[in-house]
C-alpha cells in the first residue's frame, strides 16, 4: 500500500497579510495587527513534522501543477476566475470575494497550484501510482462557491479534482466526505443538482457560513439526498465524531458505491483550534481515516484522496495531520501527540445525549439514499 503526499513551498508563500481575516487593523478599536488566521504556519509545521518525524520517507512524493483556466471553469464561474487573475496582477494582490480571504500579487498562480495539486493527488489515486494520498495543499478551498471565493477559499481544490475527474473519464461516481469543522458549502454546492457525488458534512452548528449546513440541505432534483449535513453542537468530541462516522458517514458510502472517496481534511475541530469550539484529537483524526479507509477498500480498492483545509492551532494541526498520515501510510513514526492526555482528559469526550439527537436525525435523512 503506498500513500502519496503533496507539498510545495509556494503553499507557504500565499500571502494572507495583517488583518486577521475575521475583522481589519484598527488602532482607535484596539485592533492591533495580527497576522491572518489562515496563514502558512499551521501547513508549514504540519510539513516540517512529517519530514521530522520521518514519515517522508515511507510516502510517495507528488509534485503539484497548475490547474489550467479550463480546469478551473469547471466549477467557476469565467467571470471568477478572470478577476482573481486580474487582481492577483495589482502589486498588492486581492481577495477571494468576501473581504476576508485577501491574497498577495502572483496569488492566482499559488491557488491554481492548490487546485492543481489537489487534481495531481486524485489522478495518482485513480492511476494506481498510490493506493491513498494527502494534498497538503493552501490556499483551502472548500468554501468557494462556483461564483465566488470565501471564507479564506479561492477556488474550490477539491471540487476541480472531482470535476477533473469526471471530465476525464476516470471516475464518476465520487464521494466527498469534509470533517473540517466548518460547512462545505462550496463543495456541497458546486454538486448540488449532480446524483453522481455525494457531499457529506460534519461540523459544529453554524459557525460558518452563517445559517449554512442545516440537516434538511439534500441535494436538489435528481441529486436530492446527495448531500447530507450534520451540524453537531458545539463541544462535540471524539465519541461524536466516531459515532456520527460509524452510524451516518460509513453506511452513506457504502449505500452510495464510490468510486473513489476525496475527504475536505480541516483539522480546525480540534481542542486546541482558536476558530471553532469541538473537541476532537489527534487520535480521533486516526481513527476517523481507519473508519474511511476501511469503507474504501471494501469499496472502491482504498482509493481515498484527502485535500487539506482549515485548521488554525500551529502547535496542534501537525499532530492531527501526522496521525493522519501515520493511518493512510500505514507507517507508525512513534511520536507521541503530547496533548493527547490533557485533551483525552476533558470531561465530555465521551458521545452526549443532545448530540446523539442530532445524530440519529441525520442517520434517519440519510436513510433515503439507500
Ligand atoms: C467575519 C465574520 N463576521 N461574521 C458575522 C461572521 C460569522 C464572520 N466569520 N467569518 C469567518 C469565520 C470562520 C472562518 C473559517 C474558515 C475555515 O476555516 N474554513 O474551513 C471564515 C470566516
Ligand atoms: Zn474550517
Amino acid at each position: 500500500m503506498a500513500t502519496g503526499y503533496l507539498w510545495h513551498e509556494l503553499f507557504g508563500w500565499h500571502d494572507t497579510g495583517t488583518n486577521t481575516g475575521l475583522f481589519g487593523s484598527n488602532p482607535a478599536a484596539g485592533l492591533q495587527p495580527l497576522q491572518h488566521f489562515e496563514n502558512a504556519e499551521t501547513k508549514t509545521r504540519m510539513n516540517s513534522l512529517v519530514g521530522a518525524s520521518g514519515l517522508l520517507e515511507h510516502l510517495v512524493p507528488l509534485a503539484p501543477r497548475p490547474a489550467t483556466d479550463e480546469e478551473l471553469q469547471r466549477v467557476h464561474r469565467a467571470a471568477h476566475v478572470q478577476r482573481i487573475r486580474e487582481e492577483s496582477a495589482l502589486p498588492k494582490g486581492g481577495d477571494a470575494g468576501d473581504g476576508l480571504s485577501p491574497f498577495g500579487h502572483g496569488g492566482f498562480e499559488i491557488a491554481a497550484l492548490a487546485a492543481g495539486g489537489a487534481i495531481v493527488a486524485a489522478e495518482a489515486v485513480m492511476s494506481g501510482q498510490v493506493t491513498n494520498a494527502y494534498a497538503l495543499i493552501r490556499p483551502p478551498g472548500h468554501h468557494a462557491t462556483p461564483e465566488t471565493g470565501m471564507g479564506f477559499c479561492i477556488f474550490s481544490n477539491l471540487a476541480v479534482a472531482a470535476r477533473h475527474l469526471q471530465a476525464t473519464g476516470q471516475a464518476s461516481r465520487i464521494a466527498v466526505v469534509d470533517w473540517d469543522v466548518h460547512h462545505g458549502n462550496g463543495t456541497q454546492a458546486t454538486f448540488w443538482e449532480d446524483p453522481e457525488v455525494l457531499t457529506i458534512s460534519v461540523h459544529q452548528d453554524n459557525v460558518f457560513p452563517p445559517d449554512s449546513g442545516a440537516l434538511d440541505e439534500q441535494g436538489a432534483g435528481a441529486a436530492a439526498g446527495t448531500a447530507i449535513n450534520v451540524p453537531l453542537p458545539a463541544g462535540s468530541g471524539v465519541g461524536a465524531y466516531l459515532d456520527v462516522f460509524t452510524r451516518v458517514v460509513v453506511p452513506a458510502l457504502d449505500a452510495f458505491g464510490p468510486e473513489i472517496v476525496l475527504v475536505a481534511s480541516g483539522f480546525d475541530a480540534s481542542a486546541a483550534d482558536p476558530l471553532a469550539r469541538q473537541m476532537m484529537t489527534a487520535n480521533g483524526y486516526r481513527q476517523l481515516t481507519e473508519l474511511l479507509m476501511d469503507a474504501a477498500n471494501r469499496l472502491c480498492d482504498g482509493r481515498l484522496m484527502m485535500t487539506h483545509e482549515g485548521g488554525y492551532s500551529p502547535a496542534y494541526v501537525p499532530f492531527c495531520g501526522l496521525a493522519v498520515l501515520e493511518a493512510l501510510s500505514g507507517h507508525q513514526t512513534g511520536i507521541e501527540d503530547p496533548f493527547d492526555p490533557i485533551f483525552s482528559g476533558f470531561a465530555g469526550q465521551e458521545l452526549q445525549p443532545h448530540q446523539a439527537e442530532v445524530i440519529d436525525a441525520a442517520a434517519a435523512l440519510a436513510q433515503q439514499l439507500a
